[in-house]
């Protein structure tokens, strides 16, 4: 039989199959995956095949086989083994919740988090919430944003979570589709799925950032049916990405619109730092390209942690 991965404890996962029945697996013998060092070999989204054997009254249900994984997302153990935990997997989607207050999300953030997507090759949509408390200057630094990162090729809806303007939007990109809210605490994700579909009760576990740190706490990830044809990844106590290790040349591969100048550079391995006759850094004199990607994209070339004092919205210089 084959299905998809639901919830996984360590021990057991559990599987949907496509007749849409719910089985409790157990893995047999070791899955080695070419490549990752992981403490777990299955995870939450992973398609499988798996046996059903009859042993007296109870029926065993083996998985045997983890299909072609089209991406998936992890997070680093902090101990010394240096073993990578697979989050979740086969990701349609992910939607960044972004407010400009309360709590304030920072462009530096957002390009970081962009960048981590574009690695994983998972599409992402950013999701201005909270348009209902806004005055008119703050909506335009929202439309702002909107019009950079679409500019980009980002999907961008204003929304508000608390009376369900654009919600529609959202249910409509959902459809048929693995999606995984992140952003900030506080930006509105739980209000937000809620609105989607009230009927789930997704009891947000909320993990201390102390908590995380110890190198025997684990996260499970769990997938959720909702009340129309969509799935959502929710990952307690993990509200952006972990960080993927990158070589300094192979981050402007993840901002588009550098990756789309690349070529036009005098220097195939231009870093568009220091080097002459850079097309990114002509672009951002001309204004073709936002002076805020580009700050984060030296941020992280340089290995910075986010600034955030410096990160002022609509600030072009
Ligand atoms: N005005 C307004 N408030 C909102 C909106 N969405 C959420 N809120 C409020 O923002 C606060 C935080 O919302 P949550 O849904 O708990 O945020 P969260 O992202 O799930 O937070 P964590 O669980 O900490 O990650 C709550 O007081 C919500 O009522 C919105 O669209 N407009
Ligand atoms: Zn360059």
């Amino acid at each position: 039989m084959i299905g998809t991965v639901y919830k996984s404890t360590g021990s057991w996962y559990t599987v949907k199959a496509d007749d849409g029945v719910f089985y409790d697996c157990r893995i047999k013998g070791k899955f080695r995956l070419k490549g990752i060092k992981s403490t777990n070999p299955i995870a939450v989204g992973d398609r499988v095949s798996f046996d059903l054997e009859k042993s007296g009254d109870e029926t065993n249900a083996t998985i045997t086989e983890i299909k072609y994984r089209k991406n998936y997302i992890v997070r680093k153990s902090v101990n010394l083994s240096k073993q990578t935990h697979i989050i979740a997997a086969n990701l349609d989607q992910v939607f960044l919740m972004v407010t400009l207050n309360n709590p304030q999300t920072f462009t530096s953030f957002i390009d970081r988090f962009l960048v981590t997507a574009e690695a994983y090759r998972i599409p992402a949509v950013l999701l201005f919430n909270k348009i209902d408390s806004y005055d008119e200057e703050e909506l335009l630094d929202v439309k702002y944003l909107a019009a950079l990162y679409r500019s980009i090729g980002y999907t961008c809806v204003g929304i508000s979570a608390k009376t369900g303007k654009n919600v529609d939007k959202v249910k409509e990109m959902m459809t048929g589709k693995i999606s995984m809210f992140s952003g900030h605490s506080g930006v509105g994700k739980s209000t937000l799925v809620n609105t989607i579909d009230n009927n789930l009760d997704i009891k947000t576990k909320e993990i201390s950032e102390q908590h995380m740190q110890g190198q025997h706490t684990t996260t499970f990830a769990e997938m959720y049916d909702l009340d129309f044809d969509a799935q959502i990844i929710d990952t307690p106590g993990i509200r952006g990405f972990g960080i993927v290790d990158m070589e300094k040349v192979e981050i402007g591969n993840y901002f588009p619109e550098f990756f789309a100048l690349k070529s036009e550079c005098k220097f195939n391995n231009c870093l568009h730092i220091d080097e002459p006759k850079c097309a990114v850094k002509d672009a951002l004199e001309n204004d073709e390209v936002a002076w805020s990607r580009y700050k984060s994209y030296v941020q992280m070339v340089n290995g910075e942690e986010e600034n955030y004092r410096q990160d002022i919205y609509g600030d072009k210089k």
